[in-house]
């Protein structure tokens, strides 16, 4: 993995302004990898999707960034101060730079227009020179990608299980190529089954096309399995940070033990899958540090 920076967030802090003021984010600093799956962990409400939001300015009032900024950087090097684009910017960047799945986001699929068609969109808004032809071509290889066959462009989303339709929201976040994925609980309306086959597919492609993820949710123990470094949240700010492996084994923070200790399955006696993966990791970590 290249370790160089796609998505650098400085001094970020965004707050709600309510009666009392809530001060989601405070004071954030976080570099993204290129490459990598970034977890991001903590309870509900310590401001997860506000930072998630707030880095690529999805927020609505209440809701202000009072400080910092979140800078991109792409592949050919540009460097993208996120804070500083206009409205048709931003539009422009996010889906090609950064794309984002969102829990439920299958639920935004419209009812009334087939897949290949709110595909197609996706296509015509931002490579208004493809072909028809070639965005079908496009449209079915994504599809398949993501383990949905082609001929589902025909279908319309109340065709489709939910978890078809959310493997073709990813899909559709992958469309552009972006070099970022934020995902915000993306799998967590999903049956457990489900679930794990999207996740694999996710680290599968990410393995292939090399797009970072951000990827939030509460289930620590599922973020310890699929996270290359796992950033843990409290109260707006970020406690620890650090590769899910050693964050596992030695956290260095009080909360984040409390945060593992919550989780039986991580500490409990009982064998579990997370445990099994977790310890392969560590014993992959060793193996790094005996050859070294
Ligand atoms: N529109 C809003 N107005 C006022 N306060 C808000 C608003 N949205 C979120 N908050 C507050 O901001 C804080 C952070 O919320 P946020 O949703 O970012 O947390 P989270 O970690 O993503 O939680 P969850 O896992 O439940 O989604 C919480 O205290 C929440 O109550």
């Amino acid at each position: 993995m290249n370790h160089s920076p796609v998505l650098s967030i400085e001094g970020f802090s965004v707050d709600y302004l309510v009666d009392p003021v809530v001060h989601a984010v405070r004071d954030v600093n976080l570099e993204l990898r290129r490459g990598e799956v970034l977890g991001l962990a903590g309870e509900s409400g310590c401001g997860k999707s506000t930072l998630a939001y707030g880095m690529i300015r999805l927020l609505k009032p209440p809701a202000m960034i009072t400080s910092g900024r979140a800078v991109f950087r792409s592949r050919e090097g540009a460097e993208i101060d996120w804070n500083r684009l206009d409205a048709a910017e931003l539009r422009a960047h996010r889906w090609e730079k950064i794309s984002m799945v969102f829990q439920g986001a299958m639920n935004s699929l419209n009812p009334v227009i087939s897949i290949r068609d709110q595909f197609e969109d996706v296509f015509t808004t931002h490579r208004p020179r493809m072909s028809r032809k070639q965005r079908l071509e496009r449209c079915g290889e994504l599809l398949e990608r993501v383990g949905v066959e082609r001929r589902r462009l025909s279908s319309y989303p109340h065709e489709l299980s939910g978890g078809m339709r959310q493997r073709v929201m990813i899909a559709m976040a992958m469309a552009l190529e972006p070099e970022v994925m934020i995902m915000d609980e993306p799998t967590t309306a999903l049956d457990v089954v489900v679930q794990r086959e999207i996740l694999r597919e996710i680290t599968r492609l990410r393995d292939e096309l090399g797009f970072a993820v951000v990827f939030i949710t509460h289930d620590l123990p599922l973020l310890l399995e699929i996270s290359d470094r796992i950033a843990v949240m409290r109260h707006g700010e970020i406690v620890e940070l650090g590769a899910a492996a050693e964050l596992y084994s030695a956290p260095k923070h009080d909360y984040t033990r409390q945060l593992l200790a919550s989780f039986p399955s991580l500490t409990g006696d009982r064998g579990s899958f997370v445990r099994g993966a977790m310890d392969d990791r560590l014993l992959a970590l060793d193996a790094v540090e005996v050859q070294a």
